[in-house]
């Protein structure tokens, strides 16, 4: 199977003054297009860190990222046009820190990447449709952000990601914010993009019942992966 994203020896610290804090050893890992791949780990093991130097949101100090076989550019101004095109054309974020914008409704949110990406929103109706009704946001549809409940922020991110049919979705912590119910149709959301459709989730988790459902579970202890 093709590998969609690669990562070799990535080592990452962060320097704080004087002091440095190494939080990736030498991390190297494939994942193959479609795939699955949960990333576990206590708080602070750098599950988060790993995300955003692999979808190119962070620097490293070591190390390379490939996405389709081309090395993703390193992180720096200089690179910001072109890696940011990289990621507006195939990742999708669902991030703790959800990015949405409060004073614009859901379906305004779940329109932006589709704007950004110069995409005609009237051809995703039925789609946004389908995800309003499949995550209970259909009545929240006309609510700016800032009426809705964290966990119905996280569901409006949810789509938001799902709307856009980028290759990879990274995902930190999806359902952190979510009861049960919520937790589990987010999740088959996401194992029906990957299995039905062929995209590659990446997520990382504390709750090993999320963990279950990918195809493979890897564990960070200490900034290295096992
Ligand atoms: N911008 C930063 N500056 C300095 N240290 C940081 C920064 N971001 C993260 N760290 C530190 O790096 C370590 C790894 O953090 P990271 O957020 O990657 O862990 P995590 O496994 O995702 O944790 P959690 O499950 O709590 O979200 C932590 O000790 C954290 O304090």
């Amino acid at each position: 199977m093709d590998n969609i994203i690669t990562a070799k020896n990535i080592c990452k610290s962060y320097k704080i003054g004087e002091d440095s804090q190494v939080v990736l050893r030498d991390v190297s890992i494939d994942f193959p297009k479609g795939s699955f791949t949960c990333i576990m780990g206590a708080s602070g093991s750098g599950k988060s860190s790993l995300l955003y130097i692999l979808s190119g949101l962070d620097a490293y100090d070591t190390g390379e990222v490939y996405f389709n076989g081309s090395r993703l550019p390193d992180f720096s101004k200089e690179n910001d046009k072109e890696l940011s095109k990289i990621r507006c054309n195939n990742f999708s974020f669902i991030f703790q820190f959800y990015n949405l914008l409060h004073a614009l409704t859901v379906e305004e949110n779940i329109y932006l990447p589709l704007l950004l990406a110069k995409k005609d929103v009237k051809d995703y109706t039925d789609k946004i449709n389908r995800l309003l009704e499949a995550v209970g946001l259909t009545d929240k549809r006309n609510k700016k952000i800032s009426t809705l409940s964290g966990g119905e922020q996280q569901r409006v991110s949810i789509i938001r990601a799902l709307v856009a049919e980028t290759e990879v979705i990274f995902a930190d912590e999806p359902t952190g914010n979510l009861d049960y119910d919520n937790s589990n149709k987010v999740i088959d959301l996401l194992v029906e993009l990957s299995k039905k459709y062929d995209k590659t989730v990446i997520l990382a988790t504390h709750d090993h019942e999320v963990a279950k459902r990918g195809d493979k579970i890897l564990t960070l202890k200490n900034g290295i992966l096992i």
